[in-house]
Parts: structure tokens; sequence; C-alpha cells
């Protein structure tokens, strides 16, 4: 670790991204520190974990790594320091056990918490730019007494947005992929009754307006799935389409939105629907995601829209097997997406003091 002190006059030039490391005994902490090293030069990362364990592993990544320490207490004191784009800044937010790479430890689970929680401060408090999370183990934080769904329904709450989308995408693909989603992290057995003409109806325009203030269409196509096999076979297999989809997507017309559905979830994706189209809503998690993944596994990324901030993540997991085998085996082409897309993000928003 190096000294805070000196001075870069190109500071404000480099979009500061929070980086959240996630589960210590994943692949979040490695794919972090090599992303944030390997993007330094465009983007100034912050990251927040424990600033004792990084130091290890990013001299274990590369000895030429330079990261500097600071205390939350400096943090919220006298915000954030400025540095030379050669050195890393680090949050510290230690953790409450030793890590075993590979073994989850519930005695780890509320220091993700915590890490959020800095992150979403500096967010609210324009400190960061934005924020990216690298991948956390939702059961760890659970198994630590909090019960915890996904970084998506922690942020809504944290930031007390009523309703927040998911969607992954990649431009690993022609033209670029985007799935979003009508529900997060539910058990397949809760979401037909939290598909309502209300929530259906607010995902449609989080997704519509977010489309164009994020990623700059003008006037968004998105192609909106069934939730039944065969979008419901006209009532026969199921009648969510037509009491409550096909009502949501009229609606959303008369308000000036290019939706249009509900198609079957199965033979949407193939070019000729998607050619001529934004995205896709599917109606949840496992419906739309896989396609994602299958296309892009590794270099896709994660968006949570609604938000009062910007907030983007990798598309895979913690990856236990990956970790516990030792460092130099994860692919951190997801993080450098991630960061990537944050920054592009900012920079259409935010106006840069020349
Ligand atoms: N953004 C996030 O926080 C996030 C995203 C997805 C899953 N998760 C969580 O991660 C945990 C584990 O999930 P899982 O096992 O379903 O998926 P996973 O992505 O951790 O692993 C699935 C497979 O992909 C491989 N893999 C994953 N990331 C890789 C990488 N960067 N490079 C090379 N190979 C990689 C793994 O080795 C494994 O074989 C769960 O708790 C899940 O909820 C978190
Ligand atoms: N649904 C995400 C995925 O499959 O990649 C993942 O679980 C992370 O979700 P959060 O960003 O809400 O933690």
């Amino acid at each position: 670790m190096s000294d805070p002190s000196t001075v870069d006059a190109n500071l404000r030039q480099r979009p500061v991204l929070a980086v959240t490391c996630g589960e210590p005994a994943g692949i979040g902490p490695e794919v972090s520190i090599k992303a944030a090293w390997q993007l330094r030069a465009e983007i100034n990362s912050v990251l927040i974990g424990d600033a004792a364990f990084l130091a290890m592993i990013a001299a274990e990544i590369d000895p030429q790594i330079r990261l500097v320490a600071l205390s939350q207490q400096a943090l919220r004191n006298n915000g954030l320091p400025q540095f030379p784009q050669d050195r890393i800044a680090v949050i510290d937010c230690a953790l409450d056990a030793h890590v075993k790479p590979g073994l989850l430890d519930a005695r780890n689970g509320r220091a993700m918490l915590r890490m959020l929680d800095i992150a979403i401060d500096g967010a609210q408090q324009k400190i960061f730019d934005g924020m990216v999370t690298a991948p956390l183990q939702k059961s760890t934080i659970n198994d630590a007494g909090v019960p915890f769904t996904g970084h998506t329904e922690y942020l809504a709450e944290q930031s007390a947005t009523a309703q927040v989308v998911m969607m992954l995408a990649t431009d690993r693909v022609t033209p670029p992929l985007r799935v979003a989603l009508a529900t997060t992290h539910l058990p397949l057995k809760d979401v037909a009754a939290a598909i309502n003409f209300d929530s259906l109806s607010r995902t449609i325009d989080i997704l519509h307006a977010d489309l164009q203030n994020k990623f700059g269409l003008k006037q968004p196509r998105i192609l909106v799935t069934g939730l039944n096999p065969h979008a419901g076979e006209g009532g026969y297999l199921g009648r969510e389409e037509i009491d409550v989809i096909i009502p949501a997507l009229q609606a959303a017309k008369a308000r000036g939105i290019a939706v249009s559905g509900p198609y079957p979830a199965d033979t949407l994706f193939q070019q000729k629907y998607l050619a001529d189209a934004d995205c896709v809503l599917a109606m949840y998690h496992d419906q739309g995601l896989p396609v994602l993944k299958y296309a892009s596994f590794g270099h896709g990324i994660n968006i949570t829209l609604g938000l009062p901030f910007i907030r983007t993540s990798v598309d895979h997991g913690t990856a236990l097997d990956l970790a516990a085998a030792g460092l130099g085996r994860a692919d951190h082409g997801s993080m450098i997406a991630a960061l990537n897309a944050a920054a592009q993000m900012v920079r259409a928003t935010v106006r840069w003091a020349d």
C-alpha cells in the first residue's frame, strides 16, 4: 500500500466507480482487482473490501499492482482524495473471519452488506459516479441471519426505490442482446402472482425510460414474452396473457411506448424478431437469462434499471470451484464489460469539467 497524497490532475476525466469485491471466498476479489488495474487509465475504480486481504491477492496476481488504502471514516470526512492513475484506491471494509478460498463462512456475510452500504452511500452522495458489484453468495448473507435475495432487491430497498428492473446485456452478438425481467429472484411458485397490471406497467415504464436515458435509444422497441408455454395458447395453457399481459401492453402502447407481444418465449429468440428490437422483456429469471448467458457467458453484464444511481455487475457468480483451485483461473471479461458499461453510462449522463 502506498501514500494517497499525490494529486492527479486528470482525476475527474475518469469516471469514479465504486467496485464492491463481493464474496471473499469466491472469484470476486480477483476479477475486481484485475479489471480495475487493466482499466486504470480510463476508469478510476475504487475497490471496497478488506484492504489487507485485497493487498495479498493483488501481490499474488501481479506485484506491480499498487493499492492505496483509505478508511471509511476518512472517506466520510474528506471525500475521495485524488490519486495518480497508477494506483487503485481501496476503501477498507474489514472481514470478520479469515478467508479460505472456495469455502463459505457465514461470519463474513455481514461484511458483504457493509461493502454495499459504503458504495450506496457514496453513490448517493455523488462521491462515486456509479457502482459496480462483484458476485456475492446470497446464501452466505442468509446464513449470517440477514434475509437477502440479491443485490437488485437490496439496492432498491436501501435507496428507497419502489421498483427496479433487472436487465442483462451483451454486445457479443449482433444486434446486441438485452434481456430484462418482469420479476427478479423469486421462487417459481410465486412468479405468476407477482405479475399484475400495475407491476408490469411500472416495469415497462422503467425499462423504456432507462433504455432512453442510459442507452441513448430514442424510441426503444421492446418485445415481451408470455408467461405460460406458447404464450398461454389462447387461454388453454394459462390466462395471465389475456388477463394481465395484453392489457398492460395495450396501456403501454397508448402511452407511446413501442412494446409488442406477448410472444411465446421459446421461439422469440431468433434473428428475425431480435433484428428489429432493442430489448426482450421476459417474465422471470430462468425464462430469459439462460438465452443471454448461452450467447455470452463471462462477457455479459447485469444492470439495475430504475435506481437513482448507476449500477452494473457481472453475469456470473462466485465460482467457488475456481477460487478453491487458486488464482489465475477466473476470466475477468464480464467485470471489464461491467466497468466499461457503467463508465459509458456515466459519460453519457455526467457533465465533465473541462
Ligand atoms: N452478480 C452476482 O452477485 C451474482 C451473479 C450470478 C450468481 N451469483 C451467485 O453466485 C453463486 C454461485 O452461482 P452459480 O454456481 O450458479 O454460478 P457461477 O457463475 O458461480 O458458476 C457457474 C460455472 O461457471 C464458471 N464460472 C463462473 N464465473 C466464471 C469466470 N469469471 N471465469 C470462468 N468460469 C466461470 C464456474 O466455475 C462454474 O463452473 C450463487 O450464490 C449465485 O446466487 C451472484
Ligand atoms: N440474477 C443474476 C444473474 O443471474 O446473473 C444474479 O443472481 C445477480 O443478481 P443481483 O445483481 O441482484 O445480485
